[in-house]
């Protein structure tokens, strides 16, 4: 793709990934169930979701690996099914489960990779084989796990990906391997404008780099906002009674508007609140049963994370 082309798609798009009521079944058992989704252009973008949840599905969809069974995926405004070529052409994958040759070096791997990339940037790969201090003329089969992510995350550096969609990219990385490949990496290809769609486990990372999240759980999402939203909007309110309140009191807070749920430990209650949390804690400080102490507790994406998950199993 030429630079011209570059630029008419990265002022057209403001999307970079699309995901409308997405279904995707192995034998008839959905693993994604109705997803809808939007990636916007030059996020980001942190994927999570427990095991099994559909996240990798999800990717391999999006890179039409795996045909929807409903509904419908755009990848930097091509459709997925139909316009897989023009996908791949764009994207940068890089799974957990990398694709190298044991036999080959790392000149070997990149005179391989330019051969079939349209846009191949060797001075990219070159420096971050130089960051991570990788031998170049050994073959990669005598490569540590971790070496070997680094390799394969240079090597889809050098594609010069509009979309660069990692699927935990950090696993299996020591933590200075860890903090190099996010950092360094997020930090280039952001600079550029580029779009970033990783997966990971490791709530603390996807926290110092993400500036959006998606949380799925069985195939569904469960949220999708901006990150410094989201840690705005929901907060923890903590109420310790001078007294145990009675349980009317109980079910009315649990009622009132900006409260997502409550749970109670004698004269301490724990409210999960959305919106104006200021404002929620004045109302129930007006309430006529005496508070010893309130507070306002701020969560990081990993307390946010374990509140998603236990709601969800609540049935909320
Ligand atoms: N090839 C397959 N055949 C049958 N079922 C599959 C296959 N791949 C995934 N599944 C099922 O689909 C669901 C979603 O799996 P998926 O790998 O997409 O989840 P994930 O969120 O990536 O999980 P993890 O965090 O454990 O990697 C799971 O219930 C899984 O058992």
């Amino acid at each position: 793709m030429g630079a011209m082309n570059q630029l008419e798609t990265k002022s057209t798009i403001s999307a970079a990934i699309e995901l409308q009521n997405l279904e995707v079944k192995y034998g008839g058992r959905p693993a994604v169930n109705g997803l809808s989704l939007t990636v916007p252009a030059g996020a980001i973008f942190g994927f999570l979701g427990p095991n099994g949840a559909g996240k990798t599905t999800t990717i391999k969809t999006m890179l039409g690996l795996r045909k929807p069974d409903g509904g419908s995926v755009r990848v930097l405004g091509y459709d997925a099914v139909s316009q897989s070529l023009e996908v791949r052409g764009r994207v940068g994958y890089m799974s957990e489960v990398n694709s190298l040759y044991d036999s080959l070096t790392i000149p070997q791997h990149c005179a391989f990779c330019r051969s079939v990339s349209k846009q191949w940037n060797q001075g990219m790969v070159d420096r971050y084989v130089s960051l991570f201090g990788l031998p170049t003329n050994r073959k990669v089969g005598k490569f540590s796990r971790g070496m070997k992510s680094q390799l394969a995350l240079s090597l889809v550096l050098g594609s010069n990906p509009d979309l660069l969609i990692l699927d935990e990219p950090t696993a299996g990385l020591d933590p200075v391997a860890r903090h190099q490949v996010l950092n360094q990496l997020v930090a280039e290809i952001a600079a550029q404008g580029k779009t970033i769609f990783f997966s990971s486990h490791i709530l603390s990372e996807v926290e110092a780099v993400a500036d959006w999240v998606g949380i799925i759980r069985d195939g569904k999402l469960i949220v999708c906002d901006e990150l410094d939203h989201l840690k705005q909007t929901q907060k923890v309110l903590k109420l310790t009674y001078v007294e145990l309140p009675p349980a009317a009191e109980v079910t009315t807070l649990r009622g009132l508007p900006g409260v997502m749920s409550l749970e109670q430990e004698g004269r301490s209650v724990r409210l999960l609140t959305h919106g104006n949390v200021e404002s929620l804690s004045q109302t129930i400080q007006a309430r006529p049963h005496a508070l010893r102490d309130v507070d306002i507790v701020d969560l990081d994406l990993e307390d946010l994370f374990l509140t998603y998950m236990k709601e969800e199993s609540n049935g909320r």
